[in-house]
C-alpha cells in the first residue's frame, strides 16, 4: 500500500488541524495522514526538534508502519509523488543523522533506512535470533535411528527435496519450509515430526509438539492435515508423535489481559515445547515473529512453514519473504524450498505458477483454456457470474442449518467461497453479502429481516479468549430442536455452539475478503477482481485468492484487471533481508 489519498474537502479527518510547513504540504498532498503528522509533532516537541525535514522523516516513518513497511527509505521515497518539495536526499539524511530525534533514540537511521525505534529493535532482534539459532552447535543426531526412521517415512511417497527438508529439520534447530500449494509442506511436516519424535525416543524422552498458526482456522487445518498424513505411517511412529496441540499463535504465546503486545511466554519464560511448528508464516507480522523467536527455547526445534508468494501480513513486515531471500547463499541457511506440486488440479497449478513468475500472457492463456478447474468470466456485470455458486452454497448451508445438522452446515460452508479484494463499494464484501442474502430470500420466499437468521454463515474476526473462539474460525447459525438459534463454530479443538448474542466480532461470510481468506481453502472459489485501478489489486492478492481453491476457481473481471494485478507487486520497505544477508560474510 503505497498510495496517496485525495482529501475530500477541508473537513477530511485525514487532514491534520494546525499542521504547518512541509508536514502540511505532504498532508494535503495525501502522503501523510493526520495521525502521522500528530505523532511526528509530538515526538519532536518532546525532543525539542525543530528541523521540519526531520519532522517529515519522523512522520514518514510512522506512515511506513501504517502502510505495512517496517521503515522508510529517504533516498527513494520521492518516487511516491515526484512533484512534491522533497528535501534533497543527501542533506536530508545528514540532517536526520545529526538530529535530536536520532540522538535520543526515537528514530534510528541505518544505511538508507529510517525506523521508529520500536521497529528497529524488533527487526534487529528477529535477525539476531534467527542468526544465533543458525550459528548454534548443531543438535546431536543418532544417525542409525535417523536412517531407519527415514526409511520408514519414505513410505509411498517422499520426493528427494521433501526428504532433504525432513532430514534438515533433524540436523538444524530452525527450518523454514516454503512452497506453493500442493507441494507437500504438510506431508513433509508430518514426517519431520516423526523423525524428531523418534530421535527424542532414542534419547529416552517424549517430544512435546505445538502446531500453531496465525488464525484458528489455519491451526485447525494444519492439525487435521498432519494427523491425516500420520495416519498412513507406522503405528509406533504415530504413537511417538501423539496428537500435537494445535492453537493460534496468540494462544501459544499466552494472551495477557494487561498487555496487547506482550505475552506470558517470552525470553524469561520460554515455551515448554520441544518442537514448535508455525504454519501460514506469510501472515505472521514482524512483531509476532519477534515474540515467537524470543519464546522458543534455543534447544527446541522451530519449523516455520509457508508460501512466501502469498499476501504479506496485515501488520508491518514481510518476514517470510525476507527470511527466504536474506538466507540465500548463507552457509547455514535454514530454508528448504519445495517446488514440485502434487495436486491433481493441473490448471489451477498452471495458473498459480504463471502468477508466481508474473507472466500475464500465461495467466490469461490459462484462464481462457477450456477447463473443468479454471474459468474466466469477462464481464461488466458480475452478478450473473457470481449468483450460481454463491446462491447454491448459501442454500446448501441453509438447508442443513434448517434441519439442525450443524456438521453438514459447516461442511457445506467449505464447498464454495466468494472472494473480493475490497470491503466496501461495488466490488466489496459488504455489497455482495447483502446481494447473496437477497438471492436467498427470493429463492426461499423467506425474507431476511434480522441480523441473525437460520443458515447465516459467519467469520470470527478477533480472538475472544473468554469464549474460546479465534480469529479466522468460521461458523453457521443452526436451528436447534427447541426452536432457538445456536452458532456452531469449527474451532481448533472441538465444534462449539454459542448463543448468537455472545459473539461480538463476527462478519457475515457469504462473501469474504481475500485478506481474510488466507489460511483457509474451499472446494470451489469465485474471485471477483476489482477494477484495474484498484489500489488493492496486486499479484500477491490474486495468487492468494486463486490458491484458496481445491478443485475449481472462477475469476470474474476484465483482462485489464488481470494484467494490472500481475504487473503490481506489493512492495514493503524492510531491512531484515539485508540484515540476514549481510551476516553471511
Ligand atoms: N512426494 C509426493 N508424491 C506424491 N504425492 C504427494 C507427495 N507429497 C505430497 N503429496 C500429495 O500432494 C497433496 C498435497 O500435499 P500437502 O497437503 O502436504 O501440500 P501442502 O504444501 O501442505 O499444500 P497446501 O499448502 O495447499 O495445504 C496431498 O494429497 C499429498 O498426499
Amino acid at each position: 500500500m503505497t498510495e496517496l489519498f485525495e482529501p475530500l474537502g477541508d473537513h477530511d479527518r485525514r487532514l491534520a488541524l494546525g499542521a504547518e510547513g512541509l508536514l502540511a504540504v505532504f498532508n494535503v498532498a495525501g502522503v501523510l495522514e493526520a495521525g502521522d503528522v500528530h505523532v511526528a509533532g509530538r515526538v519532536a516537541d518532546l525532543a525539542s526538534e525543530t528541523d521540519e525535514r526531520v519532522l517529515l522523516a519522523a512522520a514518514l516513518a510512522v506512515r511506513a508502519v501504517r502502510a505495512g513497511s517496517v521503515c522508510v527509505d529517504l533516498t527513494t521515497i520521492a518516487a511516491l509523488a515526484p512533484e512534491l518539495p522533497w528535501p534533497e536526499p543527501v542533506e536530508w539524511v545528514a540532517a536526520l543523522t545529526a538530529s535530536r530525534l536520532v540522538a535520543e533514540g526515537v528514530l534510528r537511521h541505518e544505511g538508507s533506512l529510517t525506523y521508529l525505534d520500536r521497529y528497529h529493535r524488533l527487526e534487529t532482534q528477529v535477525a539476531a535470533d534467527l542468526l544465533t539459532r543458525a550459528a548454534a552447535d548443531a543438535p546431536s543426531v543418532d544417525e542409525a535411528a535417523l536412517a531407519s526412521a527415514l526409511g520408514r517415512v519414505r513410505g509411498e511417497h517422499l520426493s528427494p527435496e521433501q526428504e532433504t527438508a525432513a532430514e534438515g529439520a533433524v540436523r538444524r534447530w530452525t527450518t523454514v519450509l516454503t512452497g506453493g500449494p500442493g507441494t507437500g509442506k504438510t506431508t513433509t511436516v508430518a514426517r519431520m515430526l516423526v523423525l524428531l519424535a523418534d530421535q527424542a525416543a532414542v534419547a529416552g524422552r517424549r517430544c512435546s509438539i505445538a502446531l500453531a498458526a496465525p488464525t484458528g482456522k489455519a491451526a485447525t487445518r494444519v492439525q487435521e492435515a498432519v494427523l491425516g498424513e500420520l495416519a498412513g505411517l507406522d503405528p509406533a511412529d504415530q504413537e511417538r508423535v501423539g496428537r500435537p496441540d494445535a492453537m493460534t499463535l496468540h494462544r501459544l504465546l499466552g494472551f495477557r489481559h494487561d498487555n496487547r503486545t506482550r505475552f506470558r511466554h517470552d525470553r524469561a519464560n520460554r515455551l515448554k515445547y520441544d518442537v514448535v511448528v508455525v504454519d501460514e508464516c506469510s501472515m505472521v507480522e514482524l512483531t509476532m515473529m519477534g515474540r515467537v523467536l524470543e519464546a522458543v527455547r534455543p534447544e527446541a526445534r522451530l519449523l516455520l512453514v509457508g508460501d512466501p508468494r502469498q499476501l504479506t501480513s496485515v501488520g508491518a513486515g514481510a518476514v517470510l519473504a525476507d527470511v527466504v531471500r536474506g538466507f540465500e547463499g548463507h552457509p547455514a541457511s535454514p530454508v528448504a524450498s519445495l517446488t514440485e506440486n502434487f495436486r491433481s488440479t493441473e490448471d489451477i497449478k498452471d495458473l498459480a505458477e504463471a502468477l508466481r513468475v508474473g507472466d500475464a500472457d500465461a495467466v490469461l492463456a490459462t484462464l481462457r483454456r477450456t477447463s473443468d478447474e479454471v474459468e474466466f468470466v469477462e464481464t461488466d456485470d458480475p452478478a450473473a457470474a457470481l449468483r450460481e455458486d454463491a446462491l447454491a452454497s448459501a442454500l446448501a448451508v441453509r438447508e442443513a442449518a434448517v434441519a439442525g445438522d450443524h456438521e453438514q452446515a459447516l461442511a457445506a460452508l467449505d464447498g464454495h467461497r466468494l472472494l473480493c479484494a475490497h470491503r466496501e463499494g461495488p466490488f466489496g464484501v459488504r455489497h455482495w453479502n447483502s446481494q447473496v442474502e437477497r438471492w436467498v430470500a427470493e429463492e426461499t420466499g423467506v425474507p431476511i429481516y434480522t441480523t441473525w437468521y437460520v443458515g447465516r454463515p459467519v467469520l470470527v474476526t478477533t480472538n475472544d479468549y473468554a469464549l474460546g473462539v479465534y480469529n479466522g474460525e468460521s461458523g453457521v447459525a443452526v436451528l436447534q430442536p427447541d426452536g432457538r438459534l445456536r452458532v456452531w463454530i469449527a474451532g481448533s479443538e472441538t465444534l462449539r455452539d454459542l448463543a448468537p448474542g455472545r459473539l461480538e466480532a463476527i462478519e457475515t461470510m457469504h462473501a469474504m475478503t481475500i485478506h481474510k481468506s488466507q489460511g483457509s481453502q474451499a472446494e470451489r472459489v469465485t474471485v471477483l477482481l476489482p477494477e484495474a485501478g484498484s489500489r488493492l489489486l496486486t499479484r500477491e492478492l490474486f495468487y492468494t485468492a486463486v490458491t484458496r481453491a481445491q478443485s475449481h476457481v472462477r475469476v470474474v473481471g476484465s483482462e485489464e484487471a488481470v494484467r494490472a494485478a500481475v504487473a503490481t507487486q506489493a512492495q514493503r520497505a524492510t531491512g531484515l533481508r539485508l540484515r540476514l544477508h549481510g551476516s553471511s560474510g
